[in-house]
């Protein structure tokens, strides 16, 4: 990467940000374009800029994101924007001899009932969630590209999967967020109003593993540095959690000490979504920051926001 145009697509994003705020450490020359200018999903402006800027290195972290209500009931925007994004993209960097690309999916791609931890090869091996199956088709094809693409022209495209990601940066609708997001903001308003219970969707039962968003970066500039194979990386902390521990924890964060109650019509998901992340191990990668401190430090930016 040392002294190569880098581009960050999505740079505006919880995890576009993250890896600015990274790569600022790196000898690198950092390009970026706003979606204003350019439009992912519009193929003649992805083209036109390509062919302009040229970037060498490029790290694919622009996406439909949302939790699982918004990738449930926005299931069209989620397939649609997310196979254009990653279409134009691709191609674009192989038109343009980029040297090297980093395609960023998501753990929501292996199968529903998949053993755990997951593992790489686990992709394509049975049923998808239902709540996600349009986003996680789309980061399917992403990620076929990108083997594709290395397949037939040799391009050193690289795909990583992030576990559930969280930190500064990101989106706390309540209705659209992820858990971590809404949760925060739950507790915060929920201690600030005075009130006696707060609900948290679903059972409770569900596990999820939950990653710091600087060392998904950290992670991911660590892979482009050293990692070009075919073959999918996971990345996550390797630990998991219930909601209703997790919940327990942003209570005590937050500093909300009434009821916790539990609304079951509210869709639970997946009901265990933990990476086996042997392989980034051997990598020489692992998470640094804990449950806990990552909590902190996300309730902090909500409230330098608030
Ligand atoms: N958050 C998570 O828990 C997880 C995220 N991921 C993946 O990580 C990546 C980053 O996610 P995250 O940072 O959380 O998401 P965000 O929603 O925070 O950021 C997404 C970024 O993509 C940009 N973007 C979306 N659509 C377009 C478009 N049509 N044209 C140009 N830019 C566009 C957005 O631009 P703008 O800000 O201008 O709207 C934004 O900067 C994604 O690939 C996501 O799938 C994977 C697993 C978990
Ligand atoms: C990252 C990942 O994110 C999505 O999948 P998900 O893991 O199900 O994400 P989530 O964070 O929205 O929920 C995690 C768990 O938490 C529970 N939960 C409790 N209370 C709230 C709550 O208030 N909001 C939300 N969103 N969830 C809540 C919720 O019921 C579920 O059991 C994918 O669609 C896909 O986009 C993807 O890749």
């Amino acid at each position: 990467m040392k002294g190569k145009s880098v581009y960050v697509a999505g740079h505006r994003g919880m995890v576009g940000a993250a890896l600015l705020r990274r790569l600022a450490r790196e000898d690198v020359n950092l390009v970026t374009v706003d979606r204003r200018e350019v439009d992912l999903c519009n193929q003649a402006a992805v083209f036109d800029w390509f062919a302009k800027v040229r970037p060498q290195v490029i790290f694919l972290a622009a996406a439909k994101v949302g939790g699982i209500v918004a990738n449930d009931t926005l299931r069209a925007e989620f397939i649609y924007d997310n196979i254009a994004i990653a279409a134009n993209v691709i191609q674009a960097a192989h038109l343009n001899g980029a040297e090297k690309l980093m395609f960023l999916g998501s753990s929501c791609i292996y199968p529903k009932l998949a053993p755990q931890p997951l593992r790489e090869d686990s992709v394509l091996t049975g049923p998808l969630e239902p709540t996600n199956e349009p986003y996680a088709i789309a980061k399917i094809a992403g990620i076929k590209m990108a083997e594709a693409y290395r397949s037939q022209y040799g391009s050193d495209f690289i795909s990583v999967m992030p576990t559930n990601l969280y930190g500064p940066g990101d989106n706390y609708h309540p209705e659209l967020s992820h858990v971590v997001a809404a949760l925060i903001r739950r507790f915060h308003e929920a201690k600030v109003a005075g009130a006696k219970s707060v609900i948290v969707w679903g059972t409770g039962t569900p596990r999820r593993e939950f990653l710091y968003v600087d060392d998904m970066a950290d992670a991911c500039v660590h892979l482009m540095k050293t990692y070009s194979s075919a073959e999918l990386v996971n990345i996550g902390t390797g630990e998991d959690i219930t909601i209703a521990e997790f919940a327990r924890v942003v209570a005590a964060i937050v500093g909300y000490g009434g009821e916790i109650g539990f609304d079951t019509s509210r869709p639970d998901g997946t009901p265990r979504k933990l990476l086996d992340v042997s392989r980034l191990a051997k990598l020489g990668w692992r998470a640094t920051t804990s449950l806990e401190d990552g909590v902190r430090r996300a309730y902090a930016a909500y409230l330098s926001h608030t």
